[in-house]
C-alpha cells in the first residue's frame, strides 16, 4: 500500500509559517489580498470564501469583491485597475472561470505582474519558462504539487521521469516547467496522446490534471511511483443518500494506491496546498513591495 501524502497537514505547516512570518513583519507591512468573484457559481463561492478566510487567519488584510454575473468587462477592468493602484493590496486573485461575455485573458493580463499571485500573467509565465523562478509568481496549484513531491523525492529530481497528464495554462504547463526546473525528465500528455496508459507507466512521478473522474487506473502506474492527483470532480454518491455527491480525483485511488509508492488523496491532497500557496505568494508580494527579503518555502 502506498504512503498517503497528507496535503492538509503540509498545507497547515505552510500556513503556520506564513502566519508567523506575517506577524514578524507586521510593523512594516500587512500583506493584503483582494479576491474577485463574478457570478454565483456555488463551487467558486466556496473556494473564494475559503481563500478570504484563510487570508484573515494568516493576519492579512483581506477584501472580497463579489460582483453580479452581468458586470461588464470594462467595469471589471476598472476594479482591477483600482486594486493595482491600492498600496494596501499586494495580491489580486480573479476567480476563474469568468462568465462567457468577459475575456478572461484580458482581465488576467490587466493585473499588475507584481500583484499576480496566481502567476497567470505573461511576465510571470515567461519568468517561470526561462528559469527566473525566484522573482516570479508561480501558479499556486503546481507550486503546491512541487512541495508535496519534495516530501517524497526531495528537491532535486535528477534521473527521475515525470509525466504530467493535462496541458492547461493553469496546471499542466507550469507543472511541467517546475518539474523540468527540478531536473526531472518531463513528458506532457493530453487528449491527443497515443497509448496514454503506456506513457503514464514510464513515470516515476505522475501528475494528473485532466478533469476526468478516476480516469487513471492502478495498472497504468509504475510500481513505487509518486502519484499527485490534482483533479477535483464531484460525482453522484447514491450510497450517501439521494442527490448526494462526493469528491474524487482524476486518479482511481483504490487501484492506484495498491501500486504507487506514495499518493495524494482527494480531498485533502493538492486542494489545501493550492490555498496555502496563495497565502505564501501574497506574503511574497508584500515582502517585495516593502523591500524585505522574501521567505522561502
Ligand atoms: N486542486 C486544485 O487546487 C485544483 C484542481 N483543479 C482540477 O484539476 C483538473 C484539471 O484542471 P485544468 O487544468 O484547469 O483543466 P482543463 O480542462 O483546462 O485541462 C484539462 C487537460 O486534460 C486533458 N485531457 C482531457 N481529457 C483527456 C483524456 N481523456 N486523456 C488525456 N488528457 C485529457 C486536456 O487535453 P487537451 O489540451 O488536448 O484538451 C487538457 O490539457 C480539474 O479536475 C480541476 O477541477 C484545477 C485547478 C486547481
Ligand atoms: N484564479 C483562480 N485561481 C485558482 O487557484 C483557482 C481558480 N481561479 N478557479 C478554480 C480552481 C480550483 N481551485 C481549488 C482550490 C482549492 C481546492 C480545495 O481546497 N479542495 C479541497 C476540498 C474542497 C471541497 O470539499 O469542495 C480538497 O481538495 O481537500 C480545490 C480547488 C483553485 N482554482
Amino acid at each position: 500500500m502506498a504512503e498517503i501524502i497528507d496535503g492538509k497537514a503540509v498545507a497547515a505547516e505552510i500556513v503556520a509559517k506564513v502566519t508567523a512570518h506575517a506577524a514578524s513583519i507586521a510593523g512594516t507591512v500587512v500583506p493584503g489580498l483582494a479576491t474577485i468573484l463574478v457570478g454565483e457559481d456555488p463551487a467558486s463561492q466556496v473556494y473564494v470564501a475559503s481563500k478570504s478566510r484563510m487570508a484573515k487567519e494568516c493576519g492579512f488584510h483581506s477584501v472580497q469583491h463579489t460582483l453580479p454575473r452581468e458586470i461588464t468587462q470594462a467595469e471589471l477592468l476598472a476594479l482591477v485597475d483600482r486594486l493595482n493602484n491600492d498600496p494596501a493590496i499586494h495580491g489580486i486573485l480573479v476567480q476563474l472561470p469568468l462568465p462567457d461575455h468577459i475575456d478572461s485573458g484580458a482581465v488576467i493580463q490587466a493585473i499588475s505582474p507584481d500583484k499576480d499571485v496566481d502567476g497567470f500573467h505573461f511576465i510571470n509565465v515567461g519568468k517561470l519558462g526561462t528559469g527566473e523562478i525566484d522573482s516570479a509568481f508561480v501558479p499556486c496549484t503546481p507550486a503546491g504539487c512541487m512541495l508535496l513531491i519534495d516530501r517524497v523525492r526531495g528537491r532535486d529530481l535528477s534521473g527521475l521521469s515525470a509525466v504530467v497528464v493535462g496541458r492547461s495554462n493553469i496546471v499542466g504547463k507550469p507543472m511541467a516547467n517546475l518539474l523540468l526546473a527540478a531536473n526531472a525528465t518531463v513528458t506532457i500528455a493530453h487528449s491527443r496522446t497515443a497509448n496514454l496508459p503506456e506513457v503514464v507507466r514510464q513515470a516515476d512521478i505522475v501528475v494528473a490534471a485532466v478533469g476526468r473522474p478516476q480516469m487513471i487506473k492502478g495498472d497504468w502506474i509504475k510500481p513505487g511511483a509518486t502519484v499527485i492527483d490534482v483533479g477535483i470532480n464531484r460525482i453522484p454518491a447514491p450510497e450517501k443518500g439521494e442527490g448526494k455527491t462526493r469528491l474524487v480525483g482524476d486518479v482511481d485511488f483504490n487501484s492506484a494506491s495498491k501500486v504507487a509508492g506514495a499518493i495524494t488523496p482527494v480531498p485533502g491532497g493538492v486542494g489545501p496546498m493550492t490555498i496555502a500557496m496563495l497565502m505564501a505568494n501574497t506574503l511574497t508580494a508584500a515582502c517585495r513591495a516593502a523591500g524585505l527579503e522574501q521567505p522561502k518555502f
